[in-house]
């Protein structure tokens, strides 16, 4: 069988696909906020065993408009917005300061679901960057004490001496932060929920805000607070 072949013979879902869980006609009834819904399908993304569930492509662009994906875990959703982070110095920090405008792709296969989050991302302020390292197990600390990140790497010997070194470090001073960690922010413009099923089609809703109406980012993301919502428009997309 050819590579070809063997890609076209593998199953993308697995049989018994949940429904929606929105009734979708009477959007009006659907929940108020995507941040409400995205919680909800996250819940059920739990309970079906999605493998990290919370791991989610970042898409940005560069100021040439060039693109560049990468995978990284959700750190929190409020209603501001979904919230990640990494080093400012690498390349999606980079992007960021010249192009603010991101998107946040997560895919449970086992539900048959694929969320869109799209809109413009800000670095959070005061502590959040901060408490957000600290809040890192010890090892992955270390890894991000290491810095460089994305810089070409002479030798993984090279490598394993830095990552020595700063293990050493984050162990003797737990509180020990890079200094170029950040949260950040995507503050959605638009949040689109999809969802495959057996035997009906693909089915699409849409919510779509004015990011003029978002709120201030809190310090840190540890409220989750689904009450100071966005006017949103909730509408069904063909598939
Ligand atoms: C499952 C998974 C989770 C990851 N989580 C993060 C994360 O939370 N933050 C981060 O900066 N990189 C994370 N990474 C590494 C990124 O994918 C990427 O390699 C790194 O951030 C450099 O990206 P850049 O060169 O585009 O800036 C993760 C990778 C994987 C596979």
């Amino acid at each position: 069988m050819t590579f070809r072949d063997r890609l076209r013979a593998l199953p993308t879902f697995p049989p018994g696909l949940p429904p929606f869980g929105v009734d979708l006609d009477d959007l009006d009834a659907a929940p108020a906020t995507p941040q409400a819904l995205f919680t909800r399908w996250f819940d059920d993304a739990l309970a079906a065993g999605v493998g990290a569930p919370h791991a989610a492509t970042l898409s940005t662009a560069d100021a040439g408009g060039r693109v560049h994906a990468r995978t990284l875990v959700l750190k929190d959703v409020t209603a501001d917005g979904w919230w990640f982070a990494g080093h400012a110095a690498s390349p999606k920090g980079h992007d960021l300061t010249a192009n603010p405008h991101a998107s946040l792709t997560f895919f449970w296969r086992d539900l048959g679901r694929q969320v869109r989050v799209q809109g413009s991302a800000r670095p959070a302020g005061g502590d959040a960057g901060a408490a957000d390292f600290r809040a890192r197990p010890e090892g992955s600390r270390a890894a991000g004490l290491v810095g460089h990140q994305s810089e070409p790497l002479g030798s993984p010997a090279e490598y394993r001496h830095a990552f020595a070194e700063r293990l050493e470090e984050a162990r003797a001073d737990p509180g020990a932060v890079a200094p170029t960690w950040t949260a950040w922010t995507l503050v959605p413009a638009e949040v689109e929920f999809w969802q495959a099923s057996d035997d009906k089609g693909q089915a699409r809703l849409r919510y779509r805000s004015s990011p003029a109406t978002s709120g201030a980012t809190p310090a840190t993301p540890t409220t989750t607070s689904m009450t100071t919502m966005n006017p949103w428009t909730k509408e069904l997309l063909w598939p």
